[in-house]
């Protein structure tokens, strides 16, 4: 690692050198961490935080890691085969995941001992996910949430973290950040950012349980813009990868991702004045705008959607490309297109409301560049 990320993050430091010591042990109890999700980034998440669990002595060494159960072409169930041979074969194939992560799919049960759960899964199961949660986690549950999406009530939208703490009552900060999956997997470098309420030594925790020499954590004051980032950049992914299928070249995509990131920031912002300018800047930000925009699902599927000129669905791309591992940006597309359309927003948001529209096949891929953008 860089000396100069270690001179930025004393954290890190602590975390790589496993420096917690015996003292910290018998002041605190020991944490007990469940994973909630098992797919791409989910193995990813448990593997990150394996390593750490089994240097800090304030975590137990086990994590549990909630495995929605399937059966593979084999037979096999998932989950058999995960704790078989340490690799989730069909979501990250190829990657240890660390002999202490234990596969459970059983979701009551895997979360029932757990003080620290990290939620990690295609936003659209969540709702589902936290009903059958409700009343069987510990009382004293602190949670994290690393998914990018959000749902629209009546009321308007509703962000993850929100859902959880609603439907669970306890606290929830997200991690968001540059972080496609299978490049951590092999541990290349990269940043994420921890978003927290209140509560900073809460979030220097999950700090510590996801720092790693080569996956560098920083926590900032600002839930919602850390949550928003991450789960509109999705939008902008999608109307990058439409360029490419559309063969634009290199300045339009960066147009399309500059206007991307303004709509984003208005739309945070207009949703909660909280939201600070410096979040756009740290890794959840640009950065996850930057990486999704060159190397994401969303843009590959985006791509191949334009390429075909829009005759084949995403549901159909999304089966065919992605082997069972999940679009968020079409969907989140049309959750952000409800709250603009309910708000009266439509005209604020020309890219958004365009991405959408393109999706369902209102409009054809090309609109991307036709839009009047102020
Ligand atoms: N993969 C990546 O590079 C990154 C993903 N994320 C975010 O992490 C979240 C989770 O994504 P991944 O781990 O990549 O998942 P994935 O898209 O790779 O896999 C889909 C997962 O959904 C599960 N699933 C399918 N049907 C289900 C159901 N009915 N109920 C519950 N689970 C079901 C599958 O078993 C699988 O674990 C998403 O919000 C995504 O945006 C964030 C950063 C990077
Ligand atoms: O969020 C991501 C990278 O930070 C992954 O984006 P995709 O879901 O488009 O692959």
């Amino acid at each position: 690692m860089p000396q100069f990320l270690l001179d930025n993050n004393h954290i890190a430091a602590a975390a790589a050198g496993g420096g917690a010591g015996a003292a910290d042990e018998t002041m605190t109890a020991k944490s007990r961490v469940t994973v909630v999700g098992s797919g791409n980034w989910g193995s990813v998440a448990a593997k990150l935080i394996a390593s750490n669990t089994l240097k800090l002595n304030s975590f137990h060494d086990e994590v549990s890691m909630w495995v929605f159960e399937e059966t593979l072409p084999t037979g096999e169930k998932l989950s058999q085969v995960i704790n078989r041979t340490n690799e989730n074969v069909k979501y990250l194939p190829g990657v240890k995941l660390g002999k202490n992560v234990v596969a459970n799919p059983d979701l009551e049960n895997a979360v029932k001992d757990a003080n620290l759960l990290v939620f990690v899964t295609p936003h659209q199961f969540m709702e589902g996910i936290c009903k059958r949660l409700v009343g069987k986690i510990r009382a004293d549950a602190e949670a994290i949430s690393l998914i990018k999406g959000m749902e629209v009530k009546r009321e308007g939208p509703c962000m993850i973290s929100t859902l959880i703490t609603e439907q669970l009552g306890i606290n929830c900060c997200v991690l968001m950040g540059a972080n496609i999956a299978n490049e951590i997997a092999v541990e290349k470098f990269s940043e994420a950012t921890v978003g927290y309420r209140k509560n900073k030594e809460m979030a220097e925790k999950w700090v510590q349980l996801f720092n790693t020499s080569y996956f560098m954590v920083s926590p900032v004051q600002d839930v919602e813009g850390v949550e928003l980032c991450g789960t509109l950049k999705n939008v902008v992914a999608i109307a990058a990868g439409l360029v490419d299928g559309l063969e634009m070249g290199n300045n339009t995509k960066a147009a399309i991702m500059r206007i991307g990131l303004r709509e984003m920031m208005a739309l945070s912002k207009l949703l909660f004045p909280s939201v600070k300018d410096s979040t756009f800047f740290e890794s959840c930000g640009v950065a996850d705008l930057i990486t999704t925009c060159l190397g994401g699902r969303n843009r590959k599927c985006a791509e191949a959607f334009a390429r075909n000129g829009g005759k084949r669905s995403f549901d159909e791309l999304e089966a065919e490309m992605l082997q069972g591992q999940k679009l968020q940006g079409v969907s989140t597309a049309k959750e952000v297109y409800e709250v603009l359309n309910h708000r009266g927003w439509l005209e604020l948001f020309p890219l958004f409301s365009t991405v959408h529209e393109i999706c369902i096949a209102r409009l054809p891929p090309i609109a991307i560049v036709n839009v009047k953008f102020k």
